[in-house]
């Protein structure tokens, strides 16, 4: 899976651009994460790699071809997007009606619905509750319901509009599982978060974006080691990078055992 942006544009409104000129390459499988302040333009960025939105200037291309070729619809074979707010995706009576919903439409055989429900269900921690009303599932149910519905169309990419808001541990812990499985199946995983302990967590490289431009795109250490650059778009990254980045550790680290590690290090270094 290849996505292409070149000079892309996007404008609400004829005195705002909400994206001004992004030129960007996501490829391959390894899992990416969008950053950035409220309203810096993450959405109306993701939502052009299906069509959702189309550019008001510039262009996307997904594995070569215009996205204005083809309809959102068609897309979405191609490239799943997780809604932030589950009940603008939600609208069926169950858990496995979502489920088949998708793949139905696109013709997948009742063979491989059948097993891909079992799987999807298990992986999405759904599997005692596929024949419960969306309506009654706990919000984080809800949400993994959501994700269930857009892994069963067996897109080669899946973008994720903050999927950890409103989650508990566990959430993240099983969404962690959903991307490296994922991953490991070759998709490309696309995710927008405000959860920079997940973000460094789980994404090898981090694009931040900025007033509708793409300030920083680089692997996780790169990105969290311009601190200034990152005060400046508001965004704060986890305590132990602080702590470590105060103490003056040259390393940029995301977890205790790297912070220790470190420390150790300089002081053998210098030692
Ligand atoms: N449907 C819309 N109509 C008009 N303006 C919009 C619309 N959606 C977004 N905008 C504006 O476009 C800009 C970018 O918004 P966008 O939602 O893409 O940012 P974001 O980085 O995803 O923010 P957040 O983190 O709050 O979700 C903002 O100024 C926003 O007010």
């Amino acid at each position: 899976m290849r996505i292409e942006l070149k000079g892309l544009e996007h404008a609400y409104s004829k005195t705002d651009k909400a994206l001004d000129g992004v030129d960007l390459v996501l490829e391959g499988s390894e899992p990416v994460a969008i950053i950035g302040q409220n309203g810096a333009g993450k959405t109306t960025l993701v939502k052009h790699f299906n069509g959702i939105l189309r550019p008001t200037g510039g262009s996307v291309e997904i594995n070569g071809v215009d996205i204005n070729t083809r309809s959102t619809a068609e897309w979405s074979r191609e490239v799943g997007y997780v809604f932030q707010n589950p009940d603008d995706q939600l609208f069926l009576e169950s858990v496995r009606k979502e489920f088949e919903f998708g793949p139905r439409q696109i013709g997948m055989d009742a063979d491989t619905i059948a097993r891909r429900v079992n799987e999807v269900a298990e992986l999405t921690g759904l599997s005692k509750k596929l024949d419960v009303h969306p309506f009654d599932l706990t919000p984080t149910e809800k949400k993994f319901c959501t994700i269930g519905a857009v892994i069963m169309m067996d897109p080669a990419a899946v973008i994720f509009d903050e999927p950890t808001c409103g989650q508990d541990r566990s959430g993240n812990a099983r969404l962690k599982t959903i991307i490296e499985r994922l991953r490991g199946q070759g998709k490309l995983c696309i995710t927008i978060s405000h959860d920079m302990k997940f973000v460094t967590a789980n994404f090898s490289r981090v694009i931040v974006m900025c007033h509708g431009t793409v300030l920083l795109d680089g692997s996780v250490n790169e990105v969290f080691a311009q601190t200034d650059i990152l005060r400046r778009s508001f965004i704060t990254p986890p305590p132990i990078t602080r702590v470590a980045q105060g103490a003056g550790l040259k390393e940029t680290v995301f977890t205790v055992p790297a912070f220790i590690n470190a420390i150790t290090k300089e002081r053998n270094h210098h030692g």
